[in-house]
C-alpha cells in the first residue's frame, strides 16, 4: 500500500486579525517514503505543528504542493492518522471509549468497534484497562491509549506531534522502545515531531532539521542504524556524530 507525503517548496503565512503578516513556513521540502519513519525537529514556534496542519488539510491556504500519495492534497481525499501535541483523551469516556471513537466517526457499529479495539489493546499496553477512565492510567498509558486511538483512524500515513513530550525521561525512553516495536509490526509510514535529538535519531531513518521562524530545512540527517534497533546504538561514535551534527545545526 502506498503511504508517501511529499511538501514541494510550500510555504505559510498566517495573516493576524491586527493586519500584520507571520511568515512561518519558507520553502519547505520534506518527503515521507512508504514505510519509512521520519523525524523533524526545530526550535519552539518554527511551525513543525503547521506542517502537520497543512497535510491533513486542517490549514488550507499555502504556497507550493503537497502531495498525499502523488495525489495534491486539495484533490486526494486521503484521510491521515494524525496525534495531536494536545491529543487529550476524554476525561469522561473509558478508555474503550475514548480509543474507538474513530471508528464510530466512520459509521462502524458499536460492537465491531470495540472488537477491532480490543484485538490491539495487549500490543498498546492497555488489555484490562479499557474499561478505565484516563485519569486512572499513566501517563505512558494514556498516551499509549491516544496512539491506539490514532492507529485506529486507519490510515498507512501517521503523524506524530511530540507525543512523549510531557513524560519522564524513563517512561519516554520505554515508549521510544515500544513505539519502535509496534512500527515494525505493522510497517506505516510515520512523520514525528520531537524536540529531543536523540529521540529524533533512534526512532528515525532520517531527520530533518529546521530553522527559526520562518521555517526552513537546514539539515537533513541519514541515520543509518540497522534495524531492529536497541539502545546500544546510543553508545556508538556514529551516534555520537549524529548528535554533534544536530545539535551544531540547532545551535546555528
Ligand atoms: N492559526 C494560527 N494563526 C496565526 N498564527 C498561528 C496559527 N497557528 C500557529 N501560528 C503561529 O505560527 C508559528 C508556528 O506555530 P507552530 O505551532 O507550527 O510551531 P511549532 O514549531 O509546532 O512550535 P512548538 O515546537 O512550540 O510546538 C507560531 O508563531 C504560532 O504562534
Amino acid at each position: 500500500m502506498k503511504s508517501r507525503v511529499l511538501l514541494k517548496n510550500v510555504s505559510k503565512t498566517y495573516f493576524m486579525d491586527n493586519g500584520e503578516k507571520l511568515e512561518t513556513l519558507n520553502n519547505i521540502n520534506i518527503e515521507l517514503g512508504d514505510n519509512e519513519f521520519v523525524s523533524i525537529i526545530g526550535p519552539s514556534g518554527c511551525g513543525k505543528s503547521t506542517i502537520f496542519r497543512l497535510i491533513t488539510g486542517l490549514e488550507g491556504s499555502f504556497s507550493g504542493d503537497i502531495f498525499i500519495n502523488d495525489v495534491e492534497v486539495e484533490k486526494s481525499g486521503e484521510t491521515v492518522s494524525y496525534m495531536q501535541q494536545k491529543d487529550l483523551l476524554m476525561p469522561w469516556r473509558k478508555i474503550i471509549d475514548n480509543v474507538i471513537l474513530p471508528l464510530e466517526l466512520r459509521g462502524e457499529g458499536r460492537k465491531d468497534s470495540i472488537k477491532t479495539a480490543m484485538e490491539h489493546l495487549p500490543e498498546f499496553g492497555l488489555e484490562g484497562f479499557e474499561n478505565s477512565y484516563p485519569d486512572q492510567l499513566s501517563g505512558g498509558m494514556r498516551q499509549r491509549a491516544a496512539l491506539l486511538r490514532t492507529f485506529l483512524i486507519g490510515s498507512p500515513i501517521m503523524l506524530l506531534d511530540e507525543p512523549f513530550g510531557a513524560l519522564d525521561a524513563i517512561t519516554r525512553s520505554d515508549m521510544q522502545e515500544w513505539l519502535l516495536k509496534v512500527w515494525q509490526q505493522n510497517r506505516k509510514s510515520v512523520l514525528f515531531i520531537t524536540h529531543d535529538i536523540d529521540e529524533a535519531i533512534y526512532l528515525s531513518d532520517r531527520v530533518y532539521v529546521l530553522s527559526n521562524r520562518p521555517g526552513h530545512i537546514i539539515h537533513e540527517l541519514k541515520v543509518d542504524f540497522d534495524r531492529p534497533r536497541d539502545k546500544e546504538i546510543l553508545l556508538t561514535e556514529k551516534y555520537l556524530d549524529y548528535k554533534k551534527q544536530l545539535t551544531e545545526k540547532l545551535n546555528h
